[in-house]
């Protein structure tokens, strides 16, 4: 396992800084050096959550499908259950509504405990004294019922005034106002979709689940429809848990996004922090586009077909250069190098070519599939006036400072993180 040296840091800025690169490339760079704030920002659990749960476990006879799930929300964040079909989300959302019966786990709300599973512990809260809301995958709609009807169900011990007042809230909300006095069979799929979330929204659940609520729309209209589901939610600061298989879904809509992989939860974070830090070759492969190519330590940087891999820290120096310092592995110690779509530029200047091998058109960018000299695969994000065929050499320039490297033997990512930051500050103020 990793453990950094950080009495060589002086050392080794001297010993192992990486080589210059070309103009268009030192360009980028520079663009580069906003992101590490974000890309280290951390997601951890905070004592003062809104909403949290500790060690759940759910199963169904005798298969655990969640397995020691934890996280934890602040009041108004969005999170997002993604994984492969199976994995084990919807019961997850569903032992949080107290649908499921857990069989370990703590889970509280607003201070309040909903469940505990703990030692003699044994306590849970019934599912309608939770407040929390629902959207389902089907909607669940009433057929019988006009719009402003559906949106009113859940408002029973409310006043007729209060009643009539949020209905009328929750319709201009959700832009349905035109619509209040249809059935839900005359409006769209999105429309239907949007009457639903009115519905859950219109009680003020404490906490808000969404299973996969957008599964039966268009796949054009996922993402545009999410982007305005986050936007209601927002507005109306509800603090929310959605279920999906879909990443551009769980990127458009959530502040943390967990990533479950066969019942457990394999990183729970910002969709920056996944793509850029993922924990795991698991989460590095499932979330995003990227290939993770050979590698091996030499004195403390991988050597890899593009090149050496120098560890940069978060830390500039007083001329605000990066500063650098080893990969604290054995010699010879064999590594993966997750490299992302955009740590690839292409530059006709470069004297480093790779040959295109396919290339997808993503309307202002290609996806370039590039093969190296060694036969290794990687990928290139290149402007769409770049039009290279299939079969030419480009130039390229890795820019791989911002790599996360796995070890192989353990696949655990080794990145440049706050530890650097805090130990690199104390070393320069000694
Ligand atoms: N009521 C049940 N009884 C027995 N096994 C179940 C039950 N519900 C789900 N399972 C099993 O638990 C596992 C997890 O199911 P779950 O529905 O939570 O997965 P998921 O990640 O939401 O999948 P999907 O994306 O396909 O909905 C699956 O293997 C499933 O077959």
């Amino acid at each position: 396992m990793y453990t950094e040296r950080f009495d060589d840091i002086t050392k080794q800025k001297s010993v192992s800084s990486p080589p210059a690169t070309t103009p268009k490339a030192q360009a980028e760079k520079e663009a580069r050096t906003s992101m590490p704030s974000e890309r280290a920002g951390s997601a951890t659990a905070s004592d003062a959550a809104y909403f949290s749960v500790q060690d759940l476990v759910v199963g169904y006879d005798d298969t655990i499908v969640v397995d020691g799930l934890s996280l934890s929300l602040q009041q108004g964040e969005i999170g997002c259950f993604l994984g492969y079909s199976g994995c084990g989300k919807t019961t997850a959302l569903r032992a949080i509504a107290g649908l499921e019966p857990t069989r370990q786990g703590v889970i509280t709300l607003r201070n309040k405990c909903l469940t505990e599973q703990k030692g003699k512990r044994n306590f849970s809260l019934a599912p309608a004294k939770r407040g929390m809301g629902m959207v389902f995958q089907d909607y669940a709609l009433f057929g019988h019922l006009s719009v402003a009807k559906n949106i009113a169900f859940g408002l029973g011990r409310w006043s007729a005034a209060d009643k009539k007042a949020r209905v009328k809230e929750m319709l201009e909300l959700v832009e349905l106002t035109e619509h209040a006095d249809k059935r839900p069979a005359e409006l769209s799929g999105g429309q239907q979709q949007r009457v639903a979330l009115a519905r859950a929204l219109a009680p003020k659940p404490k906490l808000l689940l969404l299973d996969e609520p957008f599964s039966n729309l268009d796949v054009v209209l996922r993402e545009s429809l999410a982007m305005s589901v986050r936007d209601i939610l927002k507005r109306t600061e509800t603090t929310a848990i959605l279920v999906t298989h879909d990443q551009n879904e769980a990127f458009a809509i959530a502040d943390k996004v967990g990533v479950m992989h066969e019942g457990k939860l394999v990183q729970w974070a910002s969709p920056s922090t996944l793509y850029h830090e993922p924990v795991s070759a698991f989460v590095a492969e499932f979330v995003g586009e990227g290939a993770l190519i050979d590698g091996v330590i030499h004195e403390g940087r991988v050597a890899t077909a593009l090149g050496d891999i120098y560890r940069r820290m978060e830390v500039l120096d007083a001329d605000n250069q990066p500063q650098y310092c080893r990969y604290d592995y054995p010699n010879g110690t064999r590594i993966k190098v997750l490299v992302r779509p955009d740590d690839i530029i292409h530059d006709d200047d470069s004297t480093q070519t790779a040959l295109v091998v396919g290339r997808v058109f993503r309307g202002a960018n290609y996806l370039y599939r590039l093969q190296l000299d060694d036969g290794q695969i990687v990928f290139a994000l290149v402007a769409s006036h770049h039009n290279h065929p299939i079969g030419s050499r480009i130039g390229i320039v890795p820019m791989l400072e911002h790599v996360v490297v796995f070890d192989e033997a353990n696949i655990n990512a080794t990145t440049w993180s706050e530890q650097d930051k805090s130990s690199a500050l104390a070393a320069q103020k000694q």
